[in-house]
């Protein structure tokens, strides 16, 4: 087996394990981990991604952010370069919400090429899963609120993945937001 795929198996167990008792918010209640590897195959399957730290990171991206994981540990574990996509893409949840949404609109533009790819992929995976079924507790205008907050965010993301954003691009069409 390649190195690169042992790599990977070592990360998506490293975030399984770190999200095991996470559920998403649909009825269903999905495990928390389909998100991460989703967008880490959006990026390798659609967005023809191959640099293996980009996938990591995908796979790492909301570590951080929703478990009890270190931007150190992942640096200890994984390195400097995929900890530091992880940080680019981690929000601070010290910071109210509506803060939260607001700096991401604002540093979507000035990230690495890299945390870049990642959001792109993010957004992609949450908007496609807000097609699929509804949060519990998610009446409709919070849902298109979704919508044209995230078309703020891929906004700034632009000329960085042709094939994510024209899927993103046909998402918002079909909503009537303005990319
Ligand atoms: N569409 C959808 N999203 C779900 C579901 N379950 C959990 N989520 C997560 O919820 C977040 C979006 O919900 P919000 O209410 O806007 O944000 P919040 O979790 O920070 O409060 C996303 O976080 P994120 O990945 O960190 O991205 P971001 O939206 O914060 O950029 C998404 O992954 C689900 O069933 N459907
Ligand atoms: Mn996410």
């Amino acid at each position: 087996m390649s190195s690169e795929a042992v790599i990977l198996l070592e990360t998506v167990n490293f975030a399984a394990e770190k999200h095991r008792n996470q559920r998403r918010k649909d009825a269903e209640q999905t495990p928390y981990i389909n998100h991460p590897i989703g967008v880490a195959r959006i990026l390798s399957h659609e967005g023809g991604i191959t640099d293996i730290e980009v996938l990591q990171a995908a796979l790492l991206h909301d570590t951080v952010e929703d478990t009890d994981t270190s931007i150190g540990e992942l640096q200890a574990i994984f390195g400097q370069t995929v900890s530091r996509i992880v940080q680019e893409v981690t929000d601070d949840k010290a910071l109210p919400k509506h803060e939260r949404k607001r700096q991401q609109v604002e540093h979507a533009p000035h990230a690495s090429h890299q945390a870049k790819l990642v959001k792109l992929a993010d957004k992609l995976y949450n908007l496609r899963d807000l097609n699929r079924c509804t949060p519990t507790g998610w009446p409709a205008e919070r849902v298109q609120e979704y919508f044209v907050w995230a078309a703020q965010v891929v906004r700034g993301l632009r000329g960085t993945n042709p094939a994510l954003e024209r899927q993103l691009e046909e998402l918002f069409k079909q909503r009537g937001v303005e990319l």
